[in-house]
């Protein structure tokens, strides 16, 4: 019986996916496979029997890919699902950095006992007042899932549209409205843009990308949204463009011990995701990828390894093996089976990256000595009978 633990709850609909082949256990290091949304794996310890890692949701930051992949465990995340959920956050984002309705809204409670409360309310609004979304420039940086769906409704709404993401995906680039501006300089943004709303993964490669360089390109009163990751924005920098008037509202998802205490800042605590709708198509997702691996060793939406889909197995065994991408492993894969005196029925080999996948579908049943030589093969770091 394979054993699933989540490390953070999951949507009862996706858990019931699941079929008596599985068991529910609340110790990771027991564990098989294991769910997660945003808790950390960084510091966790990785037992020697876990096969795969499914993140209900996009980002992929909270789990350590490469000690993963160097151990054969398979991370797999689910791309979209969560999409629809964190672009209607951002729209309410949106609306709360161009009036000051969290201010307004506050004040209000401050004079609710007052019997004078509706003459109070019309004395005192004009501190919150603030300007129209239509017709405003809007830069989108990153034209992932949820950056299309962003830049797609800012049209709707009327706003005129940047975006600027150099590596978008066909997927993506055919789903973008027409309207939209094509940036391929992110300062064209930077310089032009009255809102500018951020859709990037956190790496290393983006990590305090919106920086003292970038704020100082900006337009003085711009409004800038965060429903990506806080580690995206140098919060020195924020501070500092906050005070100087540059920044005249920050919204974010992802307020932290820095940010959740200035000025200017709408601290939203990370709620992009937290929809019935979103948890529930992330787990449905997510389960159906670790069950497809798990009972198939088909790979979908994997951040670590590549896809590789060989369906149901029909032959009399199925092997897979995760390794390295080097040179002469086919050869030496295939070599261990001819050894063995095993005919490969079907095979497939894929590579992302460092990593590579090898399905081998074979005439007789999987034997323990095969198993054996190919685990042997230098590169070699997880080999799985799968039937
Ligand atoms: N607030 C929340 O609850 C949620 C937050 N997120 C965050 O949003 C991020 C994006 O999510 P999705 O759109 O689903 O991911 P995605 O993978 O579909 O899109 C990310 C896009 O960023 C682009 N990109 C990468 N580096 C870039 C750079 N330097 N400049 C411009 N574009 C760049 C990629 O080409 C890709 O098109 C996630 O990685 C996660 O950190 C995701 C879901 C929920
Ligand atoms: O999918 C993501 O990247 C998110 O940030 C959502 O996180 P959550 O699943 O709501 O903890």
């Amino acid at each position: 019986m394979m054993k699933i633990s989540c490390l953070n709850p999951i949507a009862a609909v996706g858990m019931q996916l699941f079929t008596d082949a599985y068991e529910k256990v609340d110790d990771f290091a027991a564990s098989d496979a294991a769910l997660v949304r945003s808790a950390s794996v960084h510091e966790l310890e990785l037992p020697d029997q876990l096969l795969a890692i499914a993140r209900a949701g996009a980002g992929v930051n909270n789990i350590p890919l490469d000690k993963c992949a160097e151990k054969g465990i398979v991370v797999f995340n689910t791309p979209g699902a969560n999409a629809n959920g964190v672009k209607e956050a951002v729209l309410a984002g949106l609306f709360l950095g161009a009036r000051d309705i969290v201010g307004g809204v506050n004040w209000v409670q401050t004079v609710k006992e007052d019997p004078n409360v509706a003459k109070l309310v019309e004395k005192g609004k004009k501190q919150f007042a603030g300007t129209e979304i239509m017709g405003k420039k809007i830069g989108v940086i990153g034209l992932g899932a949820i950056g299309v769906l962003v830049a797609n409704a800012c049209v709707a709404l009327g706003m005129e549209v940047y975006g600027y993401d150099p590596f978008i995906s066909v997927d993506a680039a055919w789903n973008l409205s027409k309207d939209i501006k094509h940036i391929a300089n992110v300062e064209d943004i930077y310089t032009n843009c009255d809102y500018i709303t951020v859709h990037v993964p956190l790496m290393d490669s983006t990590k305090k990308m919106i920086n003292a360089d970038a704020f100082a390109k900006m337009k003085d009163g711009v409004i800038v949204l965060n429903f990506a990751r806080d580690l995206l924005v140098d919060d020195d920098a924020l501070e500092a463009a906050i005070a100087a008037g540059k920044v005249r509202k920050y919204i974010t998802d992802f307020p932290n011990a820095k940010t959740a205490q200035m000025n200017g800042v709408v601290a939203i605590p990370h709620l992009g995701a937290s929809t019935e709708e979103s948890e529930d198509n992330c787990a449905v997702m997510a389960v159906k990828e670790l069950r497809d691996y798990l009972e198939n060793g088909n790979i979908t939406h994997s951040v670590n390894y590549p896809a590789c889909d060989m369906g149901i197995c029909k032959a009399a065994g199925r092997i897979t093996i995760c390794h390295k991408n080097i040179p002469n492993m086919l050869g030496q894969l295939t070599g261990a089976c001819a050894a063995e005196g095993i005919n490969i029925e079907d095979m497939t080999n894929k590579s992302k990256g460092d990593w590579a996948y090898t399905m081998m579908d074979i005439g007789s049943e999987v034997s323990e000595a095969l198993v054996e030589k190919l685990a042997a093969i230098n590169g070699v770091v997880k080999v799985r009978k799968v039937k």
